[in-house]
């Protein structure tokens, strides 16, 4: 199929011109606040927080402690977070940054004219938003688009509610494009092959080797487990096959949570106090790989490598290293490429792209 012109709509005078026969490739992170004010960071909180896919407690009772308490005393603290890994050089966060470095490496990959294939990538909170980037990509001619949420695991709060937010276009769109979802790649052999190859990189880099590698996962709350959210089973299954890989056992490589919000028990076990209970049993020398953070952001860059660093020192530990995330490099967009090119397979014979 090639991309065609479309001039005119007979019988509609000034219908304008319209390049179809493209297919998008979007993208999609989790999303950053647009600067380190606090009133960014608050309406980013608060978008986000607003979401019942993250927060799915009564909802009026929610808006109330949301708008009342969170909204309140929660910014400073994460300005604080974001303040000490915002990127001077493009003044926006690494999240952004990776996000947007891997869009284009991607088109590089797939299409570098974007004769048939367009890339680009949107954030589910804050900008650029989901359904501004739909409208873009049709607007250039994709009638199809081909939606990538950059989530290895799958979880409600995640994968659900990008998909959520791309539904919400199509309800308001007069014409809309065709579309598909990547599904989660949790055990996808290139997504384990390269994080197996960062943490190998990564060591060869360190003139110590770890005695114990946690593998830490973004948490959710233990309730979303047992309502049916698979997100723990594909963490515990990344983690599985991270040691196949790696041939470590599970005293070795263990999966750990981190980042909690809120009161209620979250998946266990906690990295930061797995990474207390280490330090204080005698292990010496600790990396942490993040394996379900594609990009490095706040929760990898703040909570982990200063704050988890920090907690291991002060508990006996002597040598502590994170592991950096896939971000940009090129093992992440061949991962993305072979992702990408599996599902337009469908779309179009496979010689037909790129
Ligand atoms: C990778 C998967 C993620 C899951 C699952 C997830 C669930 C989840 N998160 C919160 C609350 C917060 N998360 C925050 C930051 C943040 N979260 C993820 C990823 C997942 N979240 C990323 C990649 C980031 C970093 C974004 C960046 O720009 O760097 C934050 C903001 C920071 C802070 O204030 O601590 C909050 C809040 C909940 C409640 C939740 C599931 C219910
Ligand atoms: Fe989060
Ligand atoms: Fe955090």
């Amino acid at each position: 199929m090639s991309v065609r012109t479309v001039a005119a709509v007979p019988g509609v005078p000034d219908h304008p011109t319209v390049r179809l026969g493209r297919i998008g490739v979007l993208l999609v992170n989790l999303g950053t606040p647009d600067s380190t004010s606090i009133p960014d960071i608050r309406r980013y909180l608060a978008e986000f927080l607003s979401d019942r896919r993250v927060i799915d407690v009564n909802p009026v009772l929610w808006k109330l402690i949301l708008h009342g308490v969170i909204l309140r005393t929660r910014p400073p603290k994460t300005a604080e977070a974001y303040r000490a890994i915002w990127l001077a050089e493009t003044d926006e966060s690494p999240l952004r940054f990776h996000t947007r470095a891997t869009a284009e490496a991607l088109q590089a990959r797939l299409d570098p004219e974007a004769e048939t294939v367009r890339v680009d990538w949107a954030m589910r909170y804050g900008n650029p938003a989901i359904r501004a980037r739909m409208q873009a990509l049709q607007d250039e001619g994709c009638d199809r688009i081909l939606v990538l949420p950059l989530y290895p695991q799958y979880a409600a709060s995640t994968t659900a509610t990008v998909v959520d937010e791309v539904a919400r276009h199509l309800l308001d769109a007069r014409w809309q494009p065709a579309v598909r979802t990547v599904p989660a790649f949790h055990d996808d052999p290139a997504y384990i092959e390269a994080v197996a190859a960062g943490i190998e990189t990564h060591l060869g880099t360190l003139d110590w080797q770890p005695e114990v590698i946690l593998a830490s996962f973004h948490g959710l709350p233990k309730r979303y487990l047992t309502l049916g959210d698979p997100y723990h089973c594909h963490c515990a299954k990344t983690a599985r096959l991270l040691r196949t890989r790696l041939g470590l056992d599970e005293s070795r490589l263990r999966l750990t949570f981190q980042s909690r919000f809120g009161r209620e028990e979250w998946l266990q076990p906690y990295t930061d106090e797995t990474i207390e209970t280490l330090a204080q049993s005698g292990v010496k020398r600790l990396a942490v790989v993040m394996p379900g953070f594609v990009a490095d952001c706040v929760e990898t860059l703040e909570e982990i490598a200063i704050q988890a660093r920090e907690t291991f020192e002060e508990a006996g530990g002597t040598h502590f290293t994170a592991i950096p995330c896939l971000n940009s490099g090129a093992d992440a967009v061949t991962l993305y490429e072979t992702l990408v090119r599996r599902e337009l397979a469908g779309w179009w014979k496979a010689e037909e792209v790129g």
